[in-house]
């Protein structure tokens, strides 16, 4: 899967939370450490035992360089990987808002540039990632970039780049909101009474097997639903002020993605 990487290199500019997310599952998928470099100013002790290059001399032409410092991180971090400009290198970017044109601007048009937009459940295997690229990015350099983002969990290839904002702030984002989800459900059960670990317990593993039933199920997600609400019952008490038009779900949900979207149209300024 990953011979091209083996035999020229991959350099990882940046290894935070979603670096190391992805560098975990394609190590644990036999990327082997050596043909990986990480630049990273302060490296974590995990990423230290990895095995990675870090910090060291660079290979010459690396097959892939991956991007994943913060946006208004990018005018002092792609200076150290511009030399492989307009060459065979190919660049992937999974920064939030950071156009492919900016990078053709700082890194030259003849540049092979693919945008992603990663999840941090790629660190279990469980991502899923939204690809596009620009004309100079060759058939078989996106399936490069596919095969080392399947490598950690679901990729679908993106029509056009302008869609990448909408997916940012359902998946790239969304894990945020199921977390904050899981820690909301878990005070609310603690608010009715019961102690605080079992009322985590309950609330992950509610989630976790939602999503589960979610994705495996032939049914759609609006009849598991309907699944779950018996008549008259607890759940259709819960789902009147959840399915509220004006304090409930859909509206608070819009709002939330809506100001994820535009927040990624700001950082493309
Ligand atoms: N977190 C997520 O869920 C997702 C993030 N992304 C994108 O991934 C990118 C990284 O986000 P995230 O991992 O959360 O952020 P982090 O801050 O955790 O990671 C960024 C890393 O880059 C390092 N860094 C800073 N300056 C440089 C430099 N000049 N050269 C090399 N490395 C540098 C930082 O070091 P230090 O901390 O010491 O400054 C840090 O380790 C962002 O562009 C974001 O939009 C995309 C999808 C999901
Ligand atoms: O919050 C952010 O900007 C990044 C992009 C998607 C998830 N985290």
């Amino acid at each position: 899967m990953f011979e091209e990487i083996s035999r020229r290199g991959l350099v990882l500019l940046g290894c935070g939370k979603m670096g190391s997310a992805m560098l975990a599952g394609w190590l644990d998928r036999g990327l082997e450490p050596g043909s990986v470099w990480v630049i990273d100013p302060n490296p974590s002790d995990w990423l230290k035992n990895t095995g990675v290059n870090i910090n060291a001399d660079l290979p010459d032409s690396p097959a892939v360089v991956l991007i994943a410092v913060k946006p208004q991180m990018m005018g002092s971090a792609l200076p150290d990987i511009a030399d492989y400009g307009n060459g065979s290198t190919l660049f992937v970017s999974v920064a939030a808002g950071t156009t492919i044109e900016t990078y053709e601007d700082m890194l030259g048009a003849a540049s092979p540039i693919v945008r992603a937009m990663p999840n941090t459940p790629a660190a279990v295997g469980r991502g899923i990632t939204a690809i596009v690229g620009n004309p100079r990015v060759a058939p078989a350099q996106l399936d490069t970039a596919e095969a080392l983002l399947a490598a950690v969990g679901q990729v679908v290839r993106l029509d056009d780049e302008s869609q990448m904002d909408a997916v940012t702030a359902v998946s790239g984002s969304g894990p945020a909101y199921v977390f904050h989800l899981i820690e909301t459900l878990a005070a609310a059960g603690e608010a009715e009474g019961l102690p605080a670990d079992l009322a985590m317990q309950l609330a992950k593993a509610t989630v976790a097997g939602a999503g589960a039933l979610a994705e495996g199920s032939d049914d759609d997600p609006s009849q598991l639903r309907v699944n779950v609400t018996s008549p008259g019952g607890t759940t259709a008490a819960a789902l009147s002020v959840l399915m509220d038009d004006e304090t409930g779900f859909p509206d608070l949900l819009r709002r939330a993605v809506a100001a994820a979207a535009n927040r990624g149209r700001e950082l493309a300024k």
